[in-house]
C-alpha cells in the first residue's frame, strides 16, 4: 500500500456545464443555443439526443448541491448559460436567468462549497451564430457584455472565473471538423473563431481589471499530449503540431502576445490566416490569474499528409480504453505539465478529468472499478506533478453525474453518480464513494 498525501489547501472539486446537465431550455426566459439548433440537426449527434431536460438540473440543483455536500468536495465548477442572461446575445437582460444563478451560487456558498464559473461553455446564443458567430465583432462585443453582467452580479460571491472552456473544442473540433455544434467544415473560419474568442477572452478579462472584479481569472484549455510513433523528425514533428494547436494556439497569443509562427507558417501553406487587427494582441496578452487545464489522454502520433490539416496521425497502441474510446494514459498529464511550464509556473488547476465507463445499474449498485483505476492512476500522476513543485492548486472530476455528452449524447457516461435519464433518479456509483474517501482523507492510497 502506497499512501500519496496532498498539499492541506489544495481544491477537491467536480465539474459540470450549463448545456450538459441543465435542461428547462425553453424555462426561465432562455433563448435558443447552437446546441439546441445542432442538436435538432438530423445525423450530428447521438440517437437525436438533445438537452431539452438533460439531468434537470435546473430544477433539481438542492439535490445536486445535497450530493456534492455528501461527497465532500469544496470547489465546484458550473458554468451559466448565456442564452439565459441575455436571450438574444446582445440585447435585453432576461432578470430571470440571473435570479437562478444567484439562488444557486447562494446555495452552494450555503453549503460551503466556492463556486469555480466558466462563462463560456459552448451554449453560444443562436442569433449570434447566425450573424457570423466567433469570427464576427459583434459575437467578441456581445460577450464583452454578457460577461461584464456577470461580473457585476457575481463580485463577491464568485472568486474563480473561467472565460472559455476548451477553445480548440470550440475552434477547431467545432469548425474545423464539423464536430461539434454548429458544424462547420473549414480552416479559416475554425481559425477566425479562434482568434475572435480569444479577442474576446482578452477583452474580458481587461474589463474584470478595470471593474475592480473579486478573484482570480483565467482560462481552460483541453490538453492533446502525443509522442512520436517513431524517432523520425517528421514523426515529432507531427507531434509537436497536434500539441501546439491544443496549448500553444491559445496560450502564446496569452502569455507571449502571439501565435506560435510555425504552425502560423503551417497553416499560411493551407492558405489559412489569422485576421489580426490594430491591437488585438495587446488586448490578448492581457496578463491573467490561472490556468485550468482539462485532461483524458494522450496519443502516439505520426507523420501522415492524409491525415487532415495538421498531417498528425493517433495511432491504435492497443493501450486500455474508456468506454469513448481513448486511451488510459495517465503518463501524458505528467510530461503535458512540466511542457506547460514554459508559461511560467503558473497557477493550475485540474478542471476536467475523468472516465467514460458505461457501467449500469446491478442490484441498485454500480461498481465501476474502471472508474476508479482511472482516476488511481491520474491522481498519483497530480501527486509526483505537485512534489516537482509545479503550481497545481486543485482538482475537479469530471463529471459529478452522468450528462449529454455532446454528440455523443445520453450514450456515453462520465459521472461519479449515475443518472436515470427517464426518471432522472441519481444513484452514486462506488467511484464517488472512493472519491469521497480520498477528499476526506486528504491522501490517495494505491494499492499494490
Ligand atoms: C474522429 C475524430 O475525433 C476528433 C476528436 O474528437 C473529439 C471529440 C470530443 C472531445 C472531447 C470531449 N471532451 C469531454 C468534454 N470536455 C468538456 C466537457 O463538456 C466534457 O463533456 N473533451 N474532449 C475531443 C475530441
Amino acid at each position: 500500500m502506497t499512501i500519496f498525501q496532498f498539499p492541506q489547501d489544495f481544491r477537491w472539486g467536480t465539474a459540470t456545464a450549463s448545456y450538459q446537465i441543465e435542461g428547462a431550455a425553453q424555462e426561465g426566459g432562455r433563448g435558443v443555443s447552437i446546441w439546441d439548433t445542432f442538436a435538432r440537426t438530423p445525423g450530428k449527434v447521438f440517437n437525436g439526443d438533445n438537452g431539452d431536460v438533460a439531468c434537470d438540473s435546473y430544477h433539481r440543483y438542492e439535490e445536486d448541491i445535497a450530493l456534492m455536500k455528501k461527497l465532500g468536495i469544496n470547489t465546484y465548477r458550473f458554468s451559466i448559460a448565456w442564452p439565459r442572461i441575455i436571450p438574444d446575445g446582445d440585447g435585453e437582460i432576461n432578470r430571470e436567468g440571473l435570479d437562478f444563478y444567484h439562488r444557486f451560487v447562494d446555495a452552494l456558498l450555503d453549503a460551503g462549497i466556492e463556486p469555480f464559473l466558466t462563462l463560456y461553455h459552448w451554449d453560444l446564443p443562436q442569433t449570434l451564430e447566425d450573424d457570423g458567430g466567433w469570427g464576427n465583432r459583434r459575437t467578441v462585443d456581445a460577450f464583452v457584455k454578457y460577461a461584464e453582467v456577470i461580473f457585476k452580479e457575481f463580485s463577491g460571491k464568485i472568486n474563480f472565473w473561467l472565460t472559455f472552456n476548451e477553445p480548440w473544442c470550440i475552434a477547431f473540433l467545432s469548425n474545423m471538423l464539423g464536430i461539434h455544434a454548429p458544424g462547420n467544415k473549414d480552416v479559416q473560419t475554425a481559425i477566425n473563431v479562434a482568434h475572435g474568442l480569444l479577442v474576446a477572452h482578452g477583452k474580458a478579462v481587461q474589463s474584470f481589471r478595470r471593474m475592480g472584479i473579486t478573484g482570480q481569472i483565467g482560462i481552460a484549455p483541453n490538453v492533446c499530449w502525443a509522442e512520436p510513433y517513431s524517432k523520425s523528425a517528421e514523426d515529432q514533428a507531427a507531434c509537436d503540431r497536434s500539441i501546439a494547436l491544443n496549448t500553444d494556439w491559445f496560450l502564446d497569443p496569452i502569455y507571449k502576445g502571439s501565435y506560435p509562427q510555425f504552425l502560423v507558417d503551417w497553416f499560411a501553406e493551407a492558405g489559412a490566416t489569422v485576421p489580426i487587427q490594430d491591437g488585438d494582441m495587446e488586448i490578448i496578452s492581457e496578463p491573467i490569474d490561472l490556468l485550468g487545464i482539462n485532461y483524458y489522454t494522450m496519443g502516439i502520433n505520426r507523420h501522415n499528409p492524409d491525415a487532415g490539416v495538421l498531417q498528425s496521425e493517433e495511432m491504435n497502441m492497443g493501450l486500455i480504453k474508456t468506454d469513448i474510446g481513448w486511451p488510459v494514459e495517465s503518463r501524458g498529464l505528467y510530461e503535458f505539465m512540466h511542457y506547460l511550464q514554459k508559461y511560467g509556473n503558473v497557477d493550475v488547476y485540474i478542471t476536467e478529468n475523468g472516465a467514460c465507463i458505461n457501467d449500469d445499474l446491478e442490484n441498485g449498485k454500480i461498481n465501476d472499478d474502471r472508474r476508479i483505476s482511472y482516476y488511481e492512476q491520474h491522481l498519483a500522476q497530480i501527486h509526483r506533478i505537485i512534489n516537482d513543485g509545479i503550481n497545481l492548486k486543485g482538482y475537479m472530476a469530471w463529471s459529478l453525474m452522468d450528462n449529454y455528452e455532446w454528440a455523443e449524447g445520453y450514450r456515453m457516461r462520465f459521472g461519479l453518480v449515475h443518472v436515470d435519464f427517464r426518471s432522472l433518479v441519481r444513484t452514486p456509483k462506488e467511484s464517488f464513494y472512493w472519491y469521497q474517501s480520498v477528499i476526506k482523507n486528504n491522501w490517495l492510497e494505491i494499492r499494490n
